[in-house]
């Protein structure tokens, strides 16, 4: 479903990704860990066609991103939570994402009923929105389309308890469903609690892969994941 092949990237000479490949498949939440300037944002704006990789390539359904016919009704993403419109209602906002790929308008509310942002909410104006409410919001935008594919950068920052596990339940129905998911945190117990399968990455390059247990090793995950980026620290001063 999605697949990064020796994606490498440099920005004025700062090496943000170096040789990554990995690959995510259908039915699974695939976490995608790293510290912060690890390369996780990168690599999903590479693989959303928001940049451009210096070598290598990165696809969903074998195709770059950009040369889906309506990827966005095929691939969810959600990037950027700052980057609503303030001057749009929640409602308004999901109006035109489903304009956008085509969708019909009764599409928008069933997507507000399943991010809990129904009544009232959806017809306040987003700048007035809580961080969480403007999570809610973006993960609703990247579902409009019931996508196959969902790539979501951070998801749950700022989102309190009830939300975390709200968000836990929603990716899990949806990987259960067939979707496939390559969700970013540097939210170690976040990340763990819900993927199947953890990729790694520090300093830009991916550090381990596979499954929670097969990367702990009968450790922590945490102690792997700090002798793992304290390695790739290392190797580089
Ligand atoms: N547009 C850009 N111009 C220059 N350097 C960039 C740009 N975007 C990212 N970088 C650099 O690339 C590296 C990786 O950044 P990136 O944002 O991908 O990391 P991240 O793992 O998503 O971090 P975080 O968890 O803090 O969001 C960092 O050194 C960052 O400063």
């Amino acid at each position: 479903m999605i697949e990064f092949s020796h994606v490498s990237k440099t920005y004025r000479g700062v090496r943000a990704l170096d040789d990554v490949s990995f690959a995510v498949g259908p039915g699974c939440v695939t976490g995608f860990l790293g510290p912060n300037g690890a390369g996780k944002s990168t690599a999903l704006r590479i693989l959303t066609g928001l940049a451009r990789a210096t070598s290598g390539s990165a696809t969903v359904f074998g195709r770059a991103y950009a040369e889906l016919a309506n990827p966005g009704a095929r691939v969810g993403t959600l990037l950027d939570a700052g980057a609503l419109h303030p001057g749009r209602t929640g409602r308004e906002t999901l109006t035109l994402g489903a304009m956008m790929i085509g969708l019909p308008r009764t599409r928008v509310g069933e997507v507000l009923d399943l991010v809990g942002l129904s009544g009232r909410e959806a017809d306040r104006v987003v700048g007035g929105y809580s961080l969480g409410m403007r999570q809610r919001l973006c993960v609703g935008h990247a579902l409009l389309g019931r996508p196959e594919v969902l790539v979501l950068d951070e998801p749950v920052n700022g989102l309190d308890p009830q939300g975390i596990h709200w968000m836990r339940v929603l990716l899990r129905g949806l990987a259960d469903s067939g979707c496939s998911v390559l969700l970013s945190s540097h939210l170690l117990h976040e990340i763990e609690q819900v993927a199947d399968r953890l990729v790694l990455i520090g300093r830009g390059r991916i550090l381990a892969q596979g499954t929670v247990a097969e990367l702990s090793r009968g450790r922590s995950l945490e102690e792997t994941f700090l002798e793992l980026t304290a390695n790739a620290d290392r190797s580089v001063s």
